[in-house]
């Protein structure tokens, strides 16, 4: 396999896919020694099956708005690989999302879900409907008429969605409410529930303390403690959030966080109680971030800004993809930056991977610290399954073993001669391998 062949084969296949062609070619570039060293894949392929989804499902989306105007949107669900378990991955909702970012994230969760240990295929869906501005009616609607579409592709053995950007516990719940009305059947057929149908404890949580739990074990490479580092966070989410929460229980010191609007910057930190403001400005009054400074008039506001021009010991974009481009690379390593962490997918445009890598400083792909999201659902799953209910420690327990297990597999396959740890070439390898053997496995579908 030539990677640089596959990739402009895909090109050409899929033009205008620029975010599915990025992901693609840093996985393919760091798989390829790999891979060349069994020929049984080549014979059968295996490249091509594994970037090209298994199928994309799309349907149009119509809802009816609080005026009565019948408003329209697209909905999508990339089922990339089943070979390890059923299809599993979020769904977007955001004004963005089209067929490129989703193939993207559901080729990227392949990787992630065999990261995790757990028997997870991958996938991704969602819609250019943005719950931003939209009345808890309107939302609510919406879901209801997307799960109307949805719910006959998927199942509790067959496709499990959960949450991402846009959607968190009220869109899955409505959306739940919406299968079980169509169905009858009250399954698992979504993570990210709530405490009293299903959910797991934890699983709110989970990516942002996977994050951190993998970013300590990143810096014990290197003999040193998260205690007292500060760290710029992006984003003001359910990963951001959860994120700052495990770096203030660890002794670090949270200076920014951010929405699509700007950044706020806090010379102070970000304590528990500015924490709990910013909870409740995001996840109930649903407001921006920009209030946070006239709240705590210490803090500023930077209008239109990313908060990567901020000196400080880390980084860990949880916003969006490729919102670290090659000049905010720069201005990270010329402040002394010593490690990145993602807790977004794919925050980092390949220019600024290479100038970590370049660098050599701590720098870790999404696919790896943020699997702690993924990995706790797979746990909702496992619930589920049995019909029990885990304790927040059972849980919390678990996704640090997890996370630990994910990190030892990164310096496995990526620690090279000199000693630096390429976190991306050990993630993608790790996971390669196992999804490739599944694939071996079981023959070729015709
Ligand atoms: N929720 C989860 O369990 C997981 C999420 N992720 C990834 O983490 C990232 C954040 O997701 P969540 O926190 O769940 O979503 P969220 O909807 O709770 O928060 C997203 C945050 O990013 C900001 N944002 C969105 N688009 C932006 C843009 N273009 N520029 C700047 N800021 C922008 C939003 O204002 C918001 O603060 C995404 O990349 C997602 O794919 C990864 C693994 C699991
Ligand atoms: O919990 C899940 O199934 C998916 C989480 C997710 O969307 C991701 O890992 O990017």
């Amino acid at each position: 396999m030539k990677a640089t062949e596959v990739v402009s084969k895909l090109q050409h296949l899929f033009p205008n896919q620029p975010e599915y062609i990025q992901a693609v070619s840093q996985v393919l570039g760091t798989i390829e020694e790999e891979y060349n060293k069994h020929p049984e894949f080549d014979r059968v392929n295996l490249i091509e099956r594994l970037c090209i989804p298994d199928r994309i499902i799309q349907f149009r989306v119509n809802w009816i708005d609080d005026k009565g105007n019948v408003q329209t949107n697209m909905g999508y669900r990339i089922q990339q690989n089943n070979s390890i378990g059923p299809y599993k991955g979020g769904l977007r909702f955001h004004a963005s999302v089209n067929v490129s970012i989703l193939k993207f994230l559901a080729f990227e969760q392949v990787f992630k879900n065999a990261l995790t240990t757990l028997p997870m295929g991958g996938a991704k869906g969602g819609s250019d409907f943005s719950p931003r501005g939209k009345s808890n009616a309107e939302v609510m609607r919406f879901c209801q008429a997307f799960m109307r579409e949805l719910w006959n592709y998927i199942g509790p053995d067959i496709d499990v969605p959960a949450g991402d950007i846009g959607v968190g516990g009220r869109e899955v719940g409505y959306m739940f409410g919406q299968y079980k009305t169509l169905t009858h059947q009250f399954v698992g057929i979504l993570t990210g529930k709530g405490q009293e149908f299903g959910g797991s404890l934890i699983r709110p949580e989970a990516t942002g303390y996977g994050n951190v739990y993998f970013l300590e074990n990143m810096l014990k490479t290197r003999g040193i403690s998260l205690s007292g580092k500060t760290v710029l966070v992006s984003g003001a989410g359910n990963v951001a959030q959860y994120t700052i929460e495990k770096l203030l229980q660890l002794g670090a010191k949270p200076l920014t966080c951010s929405d699509s609007d700007g950044f706020i910057y806090d010379p102070d930190g970000i304590d528990t109680n500015k924490l709990a403001y910013i909870m409740e400005l995001k996840n109930i009054e649903r407001g921006r971030i920009k209030e946070y400074a006239k709240e705590y008039p210490h803090a500023q506001y930077f209008p239109g800004e990313r908060p990567w021009g901020i000196k400080a010991d880390i980084a860990t974009p949880c916003a969006t993809q490729n919102e670290i481009d090659g000049k905010d690379a720069q201005k990270l390593i010329d402040n002394g930056i010593i490690a990145v962490t993602e807790g977004a997918n794919m925050p980092s445009t390949p220019e600024a991977v290479k100038i970590f890598q370049d660098k050599k400083i701590l720098y870790c792909p999404g696919k790896a610290s943020n699997a702690g999201g993924v990995a706790v659902s797979g746990l909702e799953m496992s619930q589920n399954s049995e019909r029990l209910k885990w304790t927040r420690d059972e849980v919390d327990n678990y996704l640090h073993r997890i996370m630990n297990d994910i990190h030892d597999n990164c310096v496995k396959y990526g620690t090279q001669t000199d000693g630096y740890i390429n976190y991306v070439k050990g993630a993608n390898v790790a996971g390669f391998l196992k999804v490739a053997r599944a694939m071996m496995a079981q023959g070729v579908g015709m």
